[in-house]
């Protein structure tokens, strides 16, 4: 770009000397005004500093008056599309940065129940260029996610998750297509489902895992220290799932890595990144979540592709697949081999496999330590509940060393327990759904493109659905232990697992985890709160990336029983 300076400028007088040279050319570049003038008369130093100020200045005053005329022109236009449009209500966006600053500064769940508190259960708000309807009520969630759930299915990936290629396979963000539909129907049939989980192979790996968590728990005790709750948890479920999909265990190295890497991969996967908000900003990733995502990313990366050259290379070695039992990446592997001989568009190849296990790998360990993480938490806090479970365990439990899945339904208040912290600490607050078509609800429109975002979280605090609702009384659950399992399709009220198309693939492993896991932990072992907690009180501030987990890991003082 080149700027003109014209006589009227050309004529400056510094201490009252004329330029003679910059008088004599009346149109002349910038840039080579500067250097040239320099070397025409001794004052020209001066008056080239003050010419190219004054146009600088002038630059800088068209920049930003144009900025100005074109965002308040936008928004003036937006204001009058979204009249028009019937956009639910919502607070008034400012140019550009839309409602940033009413949602940034607090976790996005808690900021964003405060202002549907204000605009109602399904309000408009924009962050950045992004139009979002959030949806905060039951009979809201139940639209988005019963109702109109065919429509309202897609996703968009955040920007984070385009590092290394991740967002192109990952089943949490495809598309509602043929790729996504295969994978979830792979993680249902040889992994998730109720008759795999209680079938011959992994019945005793979730038993194992159980009792390897009882072990770490133990090792705590015999050392004289606290027990970090959610670190024994999510080392337990690592393993656990590492051996379902592997058949292989971590070593102490293996174990290290993935913990650092998954929990950071997680944190940052969905931290408010501007590059979401600003799509056109986005190449340059500024807050460099991308990068960041990918480096913890590869490192799952690496070990889960050691796991596969080695099997790959037994396969070849001995000609044949492996013999007994197949796990998820025999499963896998053998269905890519298949599709490939048919030589079509394989939906399954390695780059499809190594991003499935990640992401199931991803799902399971974070979610499941951190609600037992969090009903720790509240029932050292609550101690005439934990009394109440200890008694429910001692009395069905009898002397056995750990609660079976063929127990749990003689434990209600186990149950009800679990769904008391899950309605209080969903580990996925917040849902979020892109339209693929334009839809109504509630007399107003959802346009195609948007996100739509359900918050599990507000609607698990709705007042009008759960009386007292900040409080933690397992009580509640009992009348309604099986009218609403965890589904919640019929009242909507409470659906931390989500519902709909898009239902967490994980429920039935998870929700066998969580009551093997805590029942055992209440049956085995005493629990108080070390004292310096005490005399404080325990912080159950939040800490959110995919997951919702404790920013303070919970440390416990445990005793054998
Ligand atoms: C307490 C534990 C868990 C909770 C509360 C939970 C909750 C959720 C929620 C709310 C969603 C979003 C559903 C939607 O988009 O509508 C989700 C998705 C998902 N969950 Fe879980 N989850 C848990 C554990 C697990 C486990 C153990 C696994 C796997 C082993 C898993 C795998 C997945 C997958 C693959 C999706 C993506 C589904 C899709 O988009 O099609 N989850 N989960």
């Amino acid at each position: 770009m080149s700027f003109t300076v014209g006589a009227n400028v050309a004529e400056p007088y510094v201490n009252g000397v004329v330029c003679w040279r910059a008088a004599s050319e009346p149109l002349i570049p910038l840039y080579k005004f500067r250097r040239r003038l320099c070397a025409a008369c001794s004052k020209t130093k001066t008056i080239t500093r003050s010419i190219i100020y004054k146009q600088g200045m002038a630059f800088l005053v068209v920049c930003i008056s144009s900025l100005l005329i074109i965002s308040i022109s936008i928004y003036v236009f937006q204001l009058l599309a979204n009249r028009r449009s019937r956009l639910p209500p919502g607070p008034r966006p400012l140019p550009f940065i839309g409602n940033l600053l009413d949602v940034v500064g607090e976790l996005p769940h808690r900021s964003l129940a405060r202002i549907a508190g204000r605009h109602g259960p399904l309000m408009t708000v924009r962050l950045g260029s992004q139009v979002i309807i959030v949806a905060s009520s039951p009979s809201t969630a139940r639209e988005v996610l019963q109702t109109h759930n065919r429509s309202l299915t897609g996703r968009s990936p955040p920007d984070a998750w385009l590092a290394l290629g991740h967002a192109a396979n990952s089943v949490f963000v495809l598309p509602p297509g043929r790729r996504w539909r295969a994978l979830r129907r792979i993680g249902t049939e040889h992994l998730l489902s109720a008759r795999q989980l209680d079938g011959s192979r992994l019945r005793p790996l979730l038993r194992e895992a159980t009792l390897d968590l009882l072990r770490r728990v133990l090792g705590f005790v015999e050392a004289g220290s606290p027990v970090e709750v959610g670190r024994a948890s999510f080392a337990a479920v690592m393993d656990l799932q590492w051996r379902a999909m592997f058949s292989a265990g971590l070593d102490d190295a293996e174990e290290r890595a993935l913990h650092d890497a998954a929990r950071e991969a997680v944190a940052v996967s969905l931290s408010p990144n501007v590059s979401d908000f600003f799509p056109a900003l986005a190449a340059a990733d500024l807050q460099g979540e991308r990068r960041l995502f990918g480096r913890r990313l590869a490192m799952v990366y690496q070990l889960v592709d050691e796991q596969m050259e080695r099997r790959m290379r037994g396969q070849r070695e001995a000609g044949v697949g492996r013999s007994g039992e197949k796990d998820l990446l025999d499963v896998m592997l053998d269905m890519s081999l298949e599709q490939a001989k048919d030589a079509g568009a394989a939906t399954i190849n390695r780059d499809v496999i190594r991003t499935f296990l990640t992401d199931i790998f991803l799902a399971s360990v974070d979610t499941i330590a951190s609600t037992i993480e969090w009903a720790m938490a509240e029932l050292l806090q609550h101690p005439d509940a934990m009394s109440k479970l200890q008694e429910e365990l001692r009395k069905v439990l009898g002397s056995n060393a750990h609660v079976e899945q063929s127990d749990v339904d003689r434990l209600p208040y186990l149950r009800a327990v679990v769904k008391e912290t899950l309605r209080l600490h969903p580990v996925v607050p917040l849902v979020p759904n892109k339209a693929e078509e334009t839809v109504e609800i509630q007399g107003h429109t959802v346009p195609k493109g948007c996100t739509v975002l359900v918050s599990l979280w507000a609607v698990h605090r709705d007042v009008g659905a759960w009386p007292e609702p900040d409080r933690f009384i397992p009580e509640r659950f009992l009348p309604r232990l099986e009218e609403t399992g965890f589904l919640g399709t019929t009242e909507f009220d409470f659906i931390p697992f989500s519902a709909g198309h898009r239902v967490c693939l994980g429920l039935p492993l998870a929700t066998r985890m969580v009551h093997a896991m805590l029942g055992s932990l209440l049956h085995r072992f005493e629990w108080t709160l070390p004292q310096e907690v005490k005399e404080n009180v325990v912080d159950m501030s939040e800490s959110l990336g995919l997951t919702m987990i404790m920013a303070t890991p919970l440390q416990a003082i445990a005793k054998s029983v």
